[in-house]
C-alpha cells in the first residue's frame, strides 16, 4: 500500500504467521483514534502487537506508520522490515516493567536518552512527562517506593517520553487494584500526550473499549470478524461468539404478528437461529420493526431482575420466565447464573441478592428483563452463520 490512507496513522493490512496460527488483518487506526481489539486467548492480539512493534515481520503485506513503511512482504518487491528500535511505536503492556535501580525521574529520561538526547534535556523532558501523569512530587523515587498504579503511570510517561507515533497498550489495566485502575482509564481517557496519536487498546473488557475506544474490532482465530463503532459492535454484536465476547445476551429471533421478538422458530429456517437456541419471547421499548424481520436483540446480564417463582404465575410472558439454576459462578460483585432451559443466556446478581435468594443449582426462578434494557436491530439475512 502507498500514499493515501498509508500516510494518516496506522494501517496495517497483513498476514503473519506463527506456526499454524496466521493472524490476517486489515485495520486503520487515525490519528487522535483509539481503536479497541477484543478476541478471547489465542486469537492473535500478541500477534498483531508484534507485528506493529517489529517484532514479528510481516508474511504478507505492509504496516505503515504516519506513511513510512515499517515493514512489507509484497510479490515483486524485495521485502521490508523496521526493527523495533527504528518505528516509534510505544508499547505499554501489564507490567510497568522499569528499571528497579533508576528513579521514577531517570526511568522515564531512559526514552531520550536512547534516542542521543542529551542528559539534561532529557531529564527536562522526563520532569514534564512526570507532571503530565500526576507525579512530578514522586521523581527521585525508585519503583520499590511507588505503588501498582504509579509504577504504571511512570511506564505511561516513559513510553510517551519517546514520542511515540502510535501508541499499543496491551491490557494495562490488568494489573492494577480497584483504585489504581479507574485512575489509570481516566489519565488515558484524558490523552495527556500534546499531539494526537493512533492508539490500539488491546483489551479482555469490554467496558474499557466502550469507555475509551471509539471503534473496536473482534479478533477470532486470526481474523477481525466484526469492526466498527464501538457501542455498534458491542450493542448491536452480529454473532453469538461477539455477543458472548462482549458480555452481553443475544437473542436472535423473528418479530411476530404482535411485535414480540420470537426466538428460536422454525420459521427462521436458519441454523443460526437454531445454535442460539430458543430464548424468551422479547420486547425492546419504542416501535417494533415489521412483523416477519429477523433480529439480533441485546440485554446485559445485570439488568435481569430476579425472583423466586410464585405458584400460580404463568411460567413465561413476554420479557420474563422462569428457569432452572444450571450453574452459579463468580463475577466481580455478585454472582452469574446459567439457565438450564437457555444455556446462551447469562444473568448476574449482586452478592447481596444472591445471598437473599438462598441460590443453588436446581433452584427455579424467575427472571424479568425491562423493555427498556433490550436493544433490538434488524440483520441482514447472511449476518448469523
Ligand atoms: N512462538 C510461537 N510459535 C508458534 N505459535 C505461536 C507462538 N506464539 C503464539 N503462537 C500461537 O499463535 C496463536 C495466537 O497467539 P497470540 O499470543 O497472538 O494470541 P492472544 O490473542 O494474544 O492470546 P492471549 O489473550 O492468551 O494473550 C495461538 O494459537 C498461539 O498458540
Amino acid at each position: 500500500m502507498s500514499g493515501g490512507a498509508a500516510s494518516e496513522g496506522l494501517v496495517a493490512d497483513v498476514t503473519t504467521r506463527r506456526g499454524d496460527f496466521a493472524l490476517d488483518v486489515s485495520l486503520h487506526v487515525a490519528p487522535g483514534e483509539t481503536l479497541a481489539v477484543l478476541g478471547p486467548n489465542g486469537s492473535g492480539k500478541t500477534t498483531l502487537l508484534q507485528t506493529i512493534a517489529g517484532t514479528l515481520a510481516v508474511d504478507r503485506g505492509a504496516v505503515h506508520l504516519a506513511g513510512r513503511e515499517l515493514g512489507s512482504a509484497e510479490p515483486g518487491r524485495p521485502r521490508r522490515h523496521v526493527g523495533p528500535e527504528g518505528r516509534r511505536v510505544g508499547l505499554l503492556g501489564q507490567q510497568p516493567l522499569l528499571f528497579p535501580h533508576l528513579s521514577a525521574l531517570d526511568n522515564v529520561a531512559f526514552g531520550p536518552r536512547a534516542q542521543g538526547v542529551g542528559s539534561t534535556a532529557s531529564r527536562e523532558t522526563a520532569r514534564r512527562w512526570l507532571a503530565r501523569v500526576g507525579l512530578a512530587e514522586l521523581a527521585s523515587r525508585r519503583p520499590l517506593a511507588l505503588s501498582g498504579g504509579q509504577r504504571q503511570r511512570v511506564a505511561l510517561a516513559r513510553t510517551l517520553a519517546a514520542r511515540p507515533e502510535v501508541l499499543l497498550l496491551d491490557e494495562p489495566f490488568t494489573a492494577l487494584d480497584v483504585e489504581s485502575g479507574p485512575e489509570m482509564r481516566a489519565l488515558i481517557a484524558e490523552h495527556p500526550w500534546p499531539v494526537p496519536i493512533p492508539i490500539l487498546l488491546v483489551t479482555h473488557d469490554p467496558l474499557d473499549a466502550i469507555v475509551l475506544a471509539d471503534r473496536a474490532a473482534i479478533l477470532h482465530d486470526g481474523r477481525i470478524v466484526q469492526q466498527g463503532a464501538t457501542a455498534e459492535v458491542l450493542g448491536h454484536p452480529a454473532s453469538p461468539f461477539v455477543a458472548a465476547l462482549a458480555g452481553v445476551n443475544l437473542v436472535i429471533g423473528v418479530i411476530d404478528a404482535d411485535g414480540d421478538i420470537v426466538s428460536g422458530a422454525a420459521s427462521t429456517g436458519t441454523a443460526s437461529a437454531a445454535s442460539t437456541g430458543a430464548g424468551p419471547v422479547l420486547r425492546a421499548a419504542g416501535a417494533p420493526p415489521a412483523p416477519g424481520t429477523r433480529v439480533a436483540a441485546v440485554f446485559g446480564p445485570g439488568a435481569v431482575h430476579v425472583a423466586p417463582t410464585v405458584p400460580g404465575e404463568p411460567a413465561a410472558s413476554v420479557n420474563s420466565w422462569t428457569g432452572t439454576v444450571a450453574v452459579l459462578q463468580p463475577v466481580p460483585g455478585g454472582v452469574r447464573i446459567g439457565i438450564a432451559e437457555h444455556p446462551r443466556l447469562f444473568v448476574d446478581v449482586p452478592s447481596a441478592a444472591a445471598v437473599s435468594l438462598d441460590l443453588s443449582t436446581g433452584a427455579r426462578l424467575g427472571f424479568t428483563i425491562p423493555a427498556t434494557e433490550v436493544s433490538v436491530r434488524a440483520l441482514p439475512a447472511a449476518v448469523l452463520r
